[in-house]
C-alpha cells in the first residue's frame, strides 16, 4: 500500500539544495520537517529539529540532501535504517546511483533518487530514479508528492551515471570548452549562443522536436558531417580541475570563468525565475 497523501516529509541537509527543496514543498506538504547537523540558518516553512531521531519519528518520506560524499551519505542512511526502517528515502544526489547508496536489503526496496535542480523551488524538473529493487509503491508515493507540489517529474526506466540531464549538460559543456580552447569563440559568446538562441528555443521545444521541425533529412546530413569532428576526450575535466586548484570555484569564490560580485547568486536566481515564468507549461 502506498502512503496516504499528504505525506509527512523530512528534508535532511539545509544547504543549497535542501533550502530550495523546503521552499518547493512548503504550502503543499503539511507536515514538513527539516534537519541539518550544522547550526545553519533555518528555512521557514519546515519545522526545524535539532535531533535527527525526533525529526524522523513517524515520517513517510525522507529527502536526503546532505553533502555529496558517499561515506557521509551511507553513514546517515545506516542510522536512518535503525530508527525509521519503514520510511521511503529519496536522495537528491547528482553522482551516486540508488543501488550503490542503500545500506541493507530492506532499504534497497525503499530508496530511490529524486534529483532536483538548483534553485529547487524554481526549476520544475525532478528526475526520479528507482533501483531495480525499489518497490513500485515507494516510487509512486514520491512521484505523487512531487506532482502535488507542481513538479515536472521524469521517471528514468533504469539507473545510469549522470541520469539524463547531467549527461546532456556534460556533453554540451565538453563541446563548449573545446570550442573555447580552440579559440573559436569566447566563453561569453558561447553562453550568448545558448541564452539568446538554443536555450530559449529548447524551452519551447526539446531537441527531438527541433529535429522534426527542421527536417530529419537535413539533420541526417548535419550529424553525418559534424559528429566525427566533435570533442570526445577528457580535457574539459582537466581544465576545470585546474581552475578549482587555482581557487576559481565560480560564484562562491568570486571567480570562475568570469568574475562575480556578491549579488551574482541572487541575480541568477531572478533570471532563472524569469525564464521559468515564461516557459510553456507541460508538467
Ligand atoms: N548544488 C547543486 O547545484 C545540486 C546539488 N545536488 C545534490 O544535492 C546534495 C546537496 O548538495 P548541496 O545542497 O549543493 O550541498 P551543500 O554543501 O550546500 O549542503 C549540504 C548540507 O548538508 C549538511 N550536512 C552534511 N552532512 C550532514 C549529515 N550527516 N546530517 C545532516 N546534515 C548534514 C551540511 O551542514 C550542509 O548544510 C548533494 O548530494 C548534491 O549532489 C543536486 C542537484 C544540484
Ligand atoms: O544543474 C543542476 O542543477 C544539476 O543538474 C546538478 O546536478 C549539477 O551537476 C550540480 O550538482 C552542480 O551545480
Amino acid at each position: 500500500m502506498s502512503a496516504p497523501y499528504p505525506a509527512s516529509v523530512l528534508v535532511i541537509g539545509l544547504g543549497t539544495m535542501g533550502r530550495g527543496i523546503v521552499r518547493a514543498l512548503r504550502g503543499t506538504v503539511t507536515d514538513l520537517r527539516s534537519f541539518d547537523e550544522a547550526p545553519v540558518t533555518d528555512e521557514p516553512g519546515a519545522r526545524r529539529y535539532n535531533d535527527l531521531a525526533d525529526a524522523a519519528r513517524g515520517v513517510d518520506i525522507i529527502i536526503e540532501a546532505i553533502v555529496e560524499d558517499l561515506s557521509a551519505k551511507r553513514t546517515l542512511l545506516r542510522y536512518l535504517e535503525g530508527i525509521v526502517p519503514e520510511a521511503i528515502i529519496a536522495s537528491t544526489t547528482s553522482t551516486f546511483l540508488p543501488s550503490g547508496l542503500a545500506t541493507s536489503p530492506a532499504q534497497r526496496r525503499r530508496l530511490l533518487l529524486a534529483h532536483f535542480f538548483n534553485p529547487a523551488d524554481v526549476v520544475p524538473l525532478v528526475e526520479v530514479v528507482p533501483a531495480e529493487s525499489t518497490d513500485r509503491d515507494a516510487v509512486e508515493t514520491v512521484i505523487r508528492m512531487l506532482r502535488a507540489t507542481g513538479k515536472s517529474v521524469v521517471r528514468l526506466q533504469r539507473e545510469v551515471d549522470g541520469l539524463v540531464a547531467n549527461r546532456l549538460q556534460a556533453a554540451l559543456i565538453r563541446e563548449a570548452m573545446h570550442l573555447r580552447a580552440r579559440g573559436v569563440a569566447s566563453a561569453e559568446d558561447i553562453d550568448r549562443v545558448l541564452t539568446t538562441g538554443l536555450g530559449p528555443r529548447w524551452s519551447a521545444a526539446g531537441c527531438f522536436e527541433v529535429m522534426d521541425q527542421g527536417g530529419l533529412d537535413v539533420w541526417a546530413r548535419v550529424l553525418r558531417r559534424l559528429v566525427p569532428d566533435l570533442a570526445s576526450g577528457h580535457e574539459c575535466a582537466d581544465e576545470v580541475d585546474e581552475l578549482v586548484l587555482r581557487g576559481q570555484l565560480g560564484v562562491k569564490s568570486g571567480r570562475g570563468f568570469a568574475s562575480h560580485d556578491s549579488d551574482a547568486a541572487e541575480r541568477y536566481r531572478h533570471a532563472v525565475e524569469g525564464a521559468f515564468g515564461a516557459r510553456r507549461d507541460d508538467s
